[in-house]
This record gives structure tokens, sequence and C-alpha cells, in this order.
């Protein structure tokens, strides 16, 4: 149909010609009219497919390369095999318009833009080439899927002189059909998909031939399993297509396939000499990779819709804990011991361990650095050591996404290695300053580099480790443990001053894998000394103790034997001052390594007001929150001090709490940084933690005997950080329904 003729409603991208009407223009297509965001035109060098264009609605109009309808374009997609564009460049150039868009979707860049110097002696600023990376192993118009681009990604590669208008069309046209637009520069493109698009489908092309033209082929193919038929997928790709491409992207194509070859020669060897170690190392690597890989590909086209459901809990009044329970290990005590796993010498085997959240993070990093990790079980794994400098360079940064356990581990270990390091995060670790735990690293000579001051992402290159000696300025475990790390690669002895005395699990579990720490007036000293693969039972989550403690406590009728406490110096103090207060605990006495571990019995017993100095609150500022719990069932009037001098997260829970009693009908006044609660009955009632699941925990504690139901909201964290929680309730007689 002549353009004169045609409707003169204008859509959003105006009139888009796709040149090369498949599988990938016909999608876009039909992806952009069935939105009715343009008015659309096919042509082909097969009249066939323009026609079953037309008939099947992927396009509204035939159309052909002349002044006619290419100077009326607002946008022009070519979609041909890559080495045909060039020919059809110097067709549409003498009637091009500057105002056009153009742009390509072939799946490599250099040779589009290569070919489009050549015709136009540079790259003209409205030609801007992209790339959907999104596809199938099917050809032609009739493989159109308007929702193939959905959730998939698109590379733009923009050039210096690129139109920065048109630009931001092509941004806008490749989220339109809901693809999610990245930029990268075109080399890079090139390599990249190289490696992740080009090399499978020649390995599968390769496979495929070697196999069908081999001996007993018949069978072959008779008895293929289903890891063959997946494997060999997109050997059914349009030959022309790929053709094109191996000619297309000759050098980056053949350096990732040398690259394989020489991988592929090892695995011949370790075939060749029964070297299983070396087998199971590069399985194992590979399937957690993978593994991973999948999981942040769900995570992205589930991503943005993925819905978080509100979980809330009630507390039913009236219960009471009886039984004895053995409680998983620790969070953060799971990350330090993968950590210091991976880093020893030999094979550890490492029990009761929490593998859930975060804590995979830490697993993944030191899995890309080419440490095999088994998972025997739930709770159990086996790390085959590397030693303290085994590390391989990982092919990509690591990415540490929101997990600050993960991050304050891996900085000084990677600042130990002898390679450069990229560490990436997300989310709330970005853009925060980290200048306790850069200004640790860069103790132990290493460069750390970042466009932030102090942020993340960063680039760490080691340098020479002089002498450490760190003197602590806050309380945080996690630091605590970072100095302890950088104190390995020291050449001497190193020296690690905390905030406070008092033995932490950081010193007891280094020296469960063999290094020779020792207590000096005001802190530890750390013999130079590597770790030395071990077996490492966790003992129960201490957060997770006291807080069963205080509901044992609080119901009348509770006898409690928790099995497998690990109590450290601040857990002992806080439990002794509980016991102080009234509370009928029995305590496992200390054992060889300094910790108080075994199990611990705890029974109803009235609690008696108190008064908390301003140094104890820092001490036992973790469980802060169950404090004030503990003083809303006394008879009489707590006081707490110095919260205003906690770190203003702390501080932030407590007035929480304090919304909390409120609402509960305990009285309770903070004043000049000092809380004080009076005694009562707490009511019952409708709290939020706002996501907080220590929060969340105390709020429990709180209507454990109040006078009616307490229902607490946001606890979606909550049960992700204590996943067992529902089953300890149950197995205990501790009656509270989680709901959704
Ligand atoms: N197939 C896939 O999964 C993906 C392909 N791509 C790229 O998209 C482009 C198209 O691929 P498909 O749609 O899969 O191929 P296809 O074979 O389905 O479509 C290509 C179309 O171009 C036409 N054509 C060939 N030479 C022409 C010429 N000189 N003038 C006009 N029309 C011509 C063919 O007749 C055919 O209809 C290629 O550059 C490919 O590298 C990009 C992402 C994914
Ligand atoms: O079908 C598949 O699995 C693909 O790999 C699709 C594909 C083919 C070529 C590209 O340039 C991008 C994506």
């Amino acid at each position: 149909m002549p353009l004169d003729t045609m409707p003169q409603e204008k859509k959003k991208f105006g009139n888009v010609m796709i040149i090369g009407l498949g599988m990938i223009g016909g999608s876009f297509a039909k992806a952009l009219k069935d939105r009715g965001l343009a008015t659309l035109y096919g042509a082909d060098r097969r009249e066939g497919e323009l026609a079953l264009g037309v008939s099947t609605g992927v396009i509204d109009y035939p159309a052909e390369l002349s002044a006619e309808y290419i100077g009326k374009m607002d946008v022009i997609i070519l979609a041909t095999p890559v080495r045909a564009m060039e020919s059809v460049l110097s067709e549409i150039k003498p009637f091009l318009s500057e105002r056009t868009l153009i742009t390509d979707v072939g799946s490599t860049k250099g040779s589009v833009v290569e070919a489009v110097r050549r015709v136009f002696k540079e790259v003209p600023s409205n030609f801007i080439p992209s790339h959907p990376i999104a596809g199938a192993e099917k050809s032609g118009v009739l493989a159109s899927n308007p929702l193939l681009f959905e959730k998939h990604m698109a590379i733009v590669t923009p050039l210096p002189d690129s139109n920065p208008v048109l630009l931001d069309r092509l941004h806008r046209i490749w989220r339109s059909v809901g693809a999610d637009v990245v930029s990268m520069d075109v080399e890079h493109h090139d390599h990249v998909l190289a490696s992740s698009s080009h090399l499978p489908h020649l390995l599968a092309y390769t496979l495929v031939d070697a196999l069908a033209n081999g001996e007993r082929n018949q069978d072959i193919f008779k008895f293929a399993a289903g890891g063959f038929r997946d494997f060999t997928r997109i050997a059914s790709s349009d030959p022309v297509m790929w053709r094109d491409v191996f000619m297309a992207n000759k050098d980056a194509t053949l350096a990732t396939l040398d690259h394989f070859t020489d991988r592929l020669a090892d695995m011949r060897t370790a075939i060749e000499q029964g070297d299983g170690a070396s087998m199971f190392g590069v399985f194992t690597r590979a399937k957690s990779a993978r593994d991973h890989f999948l999981r942040v590909l769900e995570q992205r086209t589930i991503g943005s819709t993925k819905e978080v459901r509100p979980v809330s809990l009630s507390v039913l009044p009236a219960s009471a804990l009886k039984g004895s329970i053995s409680l998983l290990g620790d969070k953060s005590l799971s990350h330090k011991a993968i950590t210091i796993a991976a880093l020893s010498t030999g094979i550890s085997e490492l029990k009761n361990i929490d593998l859930n959240g975060d804590v995979r993070i830490t697993i993944q990093a030191f899995r890309d650095m080419g440490v095999v990790i088994e998972e025997m079980a739930t709770d159990q794994l086996r790390v085959h050591g590397v030693g303290l400098r085994g590390l391989k360079a990982p092919i990509a940064p690591i990415n540490v996404y929101e997990s600050r356990e993960s991050l304050y581990l891996l900085l000084p270990v990677l600042a130990g290695q002898s390679f450069v390091a990229s560490v990436a995060a997300e989310g709330k670790l970005l853009n925060q300053s980290l200048s306790d735990l850069f200004s640790l690293v860069r103790d132990m000579g290493c460069e750390v580099t970042s466009e932030v001051a102090d942020c993340l992402p960063t680039i760490l290159s080691p340098g020479e480790c002089s002498k450490i000696s760190i003197s602590l300025k806050s309380g945080s475990e996690r630091l605590r443990m970072a100095a302890f790390l950088a104190t390995l690669y020291a050449p001497g002895n190193g020296y690690v001053t905390p905030l406070m005395l008092g033995l932490s699990h950081c010193e007891v579990l280094l020296r469960r894998f063999g290094i020779a720490i020792s207590e000096t007036d005001n802190g530890f000293n750390v013999e130079p000394s590597a770790p030395v693969g071990s077996h490492i039972i966790l003992s129960g989550d201490e957060h997770e103790a006291a807080w069963l403690v205080l509901l044992a406590s609080l119901l009348p009728g509770s006898e409690l034997i928790i099995e497998n406490v690990g109590l450290d110096s601040v857990s002992f103090d806080y439990l002794s001052f509980l016991q102080s207060i009234g509370a009928d605990i029995s305590l496992p006495s200390a054992g060889l390594m300094g910790l108080h571990e075994g199990a611990l019995r705890v029974c109803f017993s009235e609690l008696k007001a108190f008064s908390l100095s301003s140094e104890q609150s820092y001490q036992f500022r973790d469980e802060l929150p169950l404090l004030c719990v503990a003083a809303a069932y006394t008879n009489g009037e707590s006081h707490i001090k110095g919260i205003s001098q906690l770190p203003y997260y702390y501080e932030d829970r407590i007035l929480a709490l304090v919304d909390a009693l409120e609402q509960m009908r305990i009285t309770s006044v903070y004043e000049n940084g000092e809380l004080i609660i009076k005694g009562g009955l707490p009511q019952g009632g409708e709290l939020d933690c706002a996501g907080d699941d220590r929060l969340a925990l105390a709020m429990i504690a709180l209507g454990a005997r109040s006078k009616a139901v307490t229902k607490i909201n946001d606890c979606q964290k909550l049960l992700e950080e204590f996943s067992e929680l529902e089953s300890v309730a149950l197995q205990l007689g501790f009656h509270c329904l989680v709901a959704q």
C-alpha cells in the first residue's frame, strides 16, 4: 500500500520498519504492534515472509527499500543475518533521513559497526547498534513471539557520536517491549557474547556433527538421554545466521575457544590419569557456578514482580516451654567457619551450620575462587581448603550482594592474595561508608580504589603487608574477625586490641583451626601460623537461645533445656545478669577453649526490676530489646542508661520497642538517653516490627504472657533469619501462629 493512502494516526514510535522479517524482526514487530506503539512496515528479500507477516498480524504493511518508504521512517531495525547488513545499508543509504533512528539486532557488534563505516565512511550519529539477548533455535516470521523480549536483556552499544535523543529513543523502544536495557562498548560486547552465546552454539553444532558422522551413530541418537537433548538444542539454530556470527566475530571466538580447548585438554589428562580430585573440583565448581547463575537469572526474571508476602505472627497467651532442644548454628559463625575452612590446608567438616540466606553468598564467593565446598547435608559442609594464599582470581567481580558479613570476611582475605580483585555489592551496601573496614585493609598494604570514597564497588590491589596491630574502635564482631584475618597475612606476630576485654567466638574459632592466639593484658597476640582443616560442630545460635531463655523465664510451668549452647564472654555475662535479677538458669561450665559449652537449663521464675549502666547497655546491646521485655514483666521500675550513646540503629530499635510497650499499656519514659520501664501486665494488641527480626523476637516475648493475643506484623525477615522458628515453637509447646 502506498504511504499516502496510509492512516494518519501517529503512534508513540511512529513508523517503524523491520528489514529482515524473520524470528527476531517478527517478534519485535509483533511486540510493538500488539501494544499499539507503532505502525509496522516489513521488508525482506523473501516475499513469502512479508505476506505471512501481514496475514499473521506481525506487521501492518509490506514495504520496499525505496525513497518512498525509507525517508518516512522514524525507526529502522536491521534484523537480517549480520553479514547481509552491509548490502542493506548500501541500499537504503541514499534515502535515509538523519532524523531516523537506525539500529540492528545482530549477534555481533564490531562487524556491524565496521560495515556501517564501510558504507557511510563514519558511523552516522543516528545509527546506534543493539542486541537483544533473547531468542530461540527457530527462525522465520512464523516463529515470532511478541513476549520474546520480556524480562530479557537488550544490550545497546552506543558510539561516542551517537545522537543522545535517538539513543534515549532506542532505550525506550527496547523497554517498551519488556527488555531491561544495558549499555556496553562494542569490543566488550563481542568478547562477552563470544563466550556466553557463540561458543556454546559452536560446541553444540560440533558435537552433533561429530556424533552423527561417527561410528554407532544410529544407536547414539536412539539412546540419547535428556542431557544430550538439552545440550544440543541450539544445534537446531539457523546455519546461515551462525556461519555469519563466526565469520564476523573471529578474534573473540578464537580466544574463548582456545581457553576452552586448554581446559578440555586438562580434563582429558585428568581422565587419562584417573585424577578424580581434579574432575571432582571442576564438576563441583561448575555445578555451583551454574546453580548460582540460575538463581541470579531467576531473580532477574521474577525480580521486579517478585511478591514479598507480608507475614504476621500471632502469639497466644498461656503457653509454657517444655522439653529439650538443639538449635541450628549461628549464621554469622557459619560465615566465619566457612571462611577459615576455605583458607586452611586440608579438608574441614563443618556441622550444625546454617546454610540459609547470606551464608550462600560467602560460599559462592569461595567457590568462585576455586574452593571446593561439598554440601553433605542440609546443615553440613565439607570444605577443601586451599591455604591462606591459595585462592584463584575469580573470572568476574566478587558480588557480596547485601551481605555485610560476607564483605567483612572477604575483604581482608582478598587483600592477602596475589591478584587484583573487584568487589561489587547491591542495595543497602552500596554508597555506604565502610571506612573502618577499608582502613583495616589499607593497613595490610593493600591499595583500595573506589569511585566514591570508602564505598563499594571497589578494586583491591594487594601490596606488601607489614606489621599488623589493630586497635578496634567498636565492639563489632565482624570487624573483630576481619582484624584477626588481617593478622594471618602479617609477616610476624599480629595484635588485636578489642574495645572490651573478654573472649569472643572469633578467637575460639581460629584456635579450632590451629591458629595460636594468646591473651595479653589488653588484647590478643596472634602468632604467625596458618589454619589447618578441622572438624567443627557449631554451637546453637546464641541470640535464639537468649530469646528462648527469656520466654521460659516469663512463662509459668516452663522447664527448658537447650542442649548445644556455646557462650562467649558477652553471652555468659548477659545470662549471668539475668540470673542476678532472679532468672532460674543453670549455665554450662567453661570448656577447654574458654567458651561455656554444653546444655543450659532454664525454668520459670519471677524477674526483679533492675538498673543497667551505660557500659552494660553497650555490652548487651544485641539483647537490649529482650531486657526491655524482661523489665516490662517485673513488679518494679527498671532503668536502662546510655541508650542514646549506642550506634543509632540500636537506639532506633529501642525507640520502636518503646512504642510497642505503650501499645501494650506498659508505662515507659525515655528521657536524656535513659529508658525507665514500669513493670506490669502487657495487654496484647497489634504491633509492627518494621521488618527487624530482633525486634520481632522481642515483641513475641512481650506478647508471651500478655492478657490477650498479640499480633506482630512484618515478620518476613524473622522467618528468613530464624527459619526453624515454627518447628522450635511446636516442639517446645509455645503457641504462636504464622499467617500470610
Ligand atoms: N535467533 C536468535 O535467537 C537471535 C538472533 N539475533 C540476530 O538477529 C538477526 C536475525 O536472526 P533471526 O531472526 O533468528 O533469523 P531469521 O532467519 O529468522 O530471519 C532473518 C531474515 O532476514 C532475511 N534476510 C536475509 N538477508 C536479507 C537481505 N539481504 N535483505 C532483506 N532480508 C534479508 C531472511 O529472509 C529472513 O527472513 C541476526 O542478525 C541474528 O544474529 C539476535 C538475537 C537472538
Ligand atoms: O536459544 C538460545 O538459547 C539462544 O542462545 C538465543 C540467542 C541466540 C543468539 C543471540 O545473539 C542471542 C540469543
